[in-house]
């Protein structure tokens, strides 16, 4: 069978649907290929001397791995010099990154989680990377690139996608015309599109959340638990199944290929802190592929992709997947 290329896709995309411009083309390839050196280096583990922790702190607190800081660099390196971008941002950077003046320059802006599922890195259980492309608004024309022109709802994303680091390394891809699914064939060293037109089965009866947070759920979610595990005699009339593999690369992987729904819902701990994943590097590109591939996803007040957000390292509650699960969910959160 012979497979189109992520080079052909986009190419075909550009010229024929007009859904992506040819910066962003670029900027796409200039990403997948930092992918696919990340995934080299994953793939050494310990042999490459990437496993184990720095002992560093990111912005957030959270203990730096070397493949964090190693992914990030691998991703500023690659799109400094070919991404068409005027700036970059990073969960594991402090504020953005501008593209310096001897670069070439583009219009967009990047937004990255350079390496998710950082817990599962030295147990060998899949990771990834999330990225998310947005365009610098025409104010910023003629100067320098602010924090604040990141902040822009999930609906101006123009492109966005993961790599999946697992037992086959692939790119899932979104430039708001469906979703699409390349696997890395690796003699070859090409992007090859496998998986078209991914759409995600509207219902479903299996649930991803991290249960040891159930204490401090809200109502609405523990209401929406309490029915999956009350199975076929419970009023959901179904026996649900229940998978968390603490990487929401892999989760959403998951989800996308045999739906599910998945919760890192925002919850009533004393830190006051909503929810864990982040809205710009987390929460927004996944829920642009996901609704692309027909499923919703909302923070339990409405849709995340409407928020407007009001800081680059933003936390956020997030329920995604297949359409009829998450449209109940909301119902519950409505009615509470
Ligand atoms: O360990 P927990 O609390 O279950 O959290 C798992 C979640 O945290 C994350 O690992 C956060 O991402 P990072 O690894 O990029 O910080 C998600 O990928 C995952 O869904
Ligand atoms: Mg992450
Ligand atoms: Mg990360």
């Amino acid at each position: 069978m012979k497979y189109k290329t992520l080079t052909q896709y986009l190419v075909e995309q550009q010229r024929e649907h007009k859904a992506v411009s040819a910066e962003v083309r670029l900027l796409i390839e200039t990403v997948s290929r930092a992918c696919k050196a990340i995934s080299h280096a994953v793939s050494k583990g310990a042999l490459g001397g990437v496993l184990g922790s720095l002992g560093t702190e990111n912005v957030q607190g959270e203990v730096q791995k070397k493949l964090d800081v190693l992914s990030n660099e691998i991703l500023l390196e690659a799109n400094e010099w070919g991404g068409n971008l005027a700036a970059m941002a990073s969960e594991e950077m402090q504020t953005i990154h501008r593209i310096p003046n001897h670069y070439p320059k583009g219009q967009n802006l990047l937004l990255f989680d350079p390496l998710d599922g950082s817990s599962n890195i030295d147990v060998n259980v899949s990771i990834g990377t999330i990225f998310s492309v947005l365009q610098a608004p025409p104010e910023a024309a003629g100067r320098e690139i602010a924090e604040a022109d990141f902040l822009q709802p999930g609906t101006r994303q123009v492109a966005a996608g993961y790599a999946i680091y697992g037992p086959q390394t692939m790119l899932v891809l979104t430039v708001g015309a469906g979703v699409m699914g390349f696997t890395l064939d690796r003699e070859m060293g090409s992007w090859l599109l496998t998986h078209e037109n991914i759409r995600l089965p509207e219902q479903t009866a299996e649930f991803a959340i991290n249960m040891s947070n159930m204490r401090h759920w809200e109502a609405p979610v523990r209401r929406y638990i309490d029915e999956c595990l009350q199975g076929e005699t419970g009023p959901l009339g179904k026996n649900y199944n229940m998978r968390w593999i603490a990487s929401m690369v892999a989760d959403v992987h998951r989800i996308l290929t045999r739906g599910g729904v998945f919760m890192y819902p925002r919850d009533a701990r004393a830190s006051g802190r909503k929810g864990k994943l982040r809205l710009m590097y987390e929460a927004n590109p996944m829920s642009f592929l996901v609704e692309q591939a027909g499923g919703r996803a909302i923070d339990g007040g409405g849709r995340i992709l409407d928020i407007q957000p009001d800081a680059l390292h933003q936390r956020i509650g997030v329920i995604l997947g297949s359409r009829e699960e998450v449209e109940r969910l909301q119902r519950y959160h409505q009615e509470a």
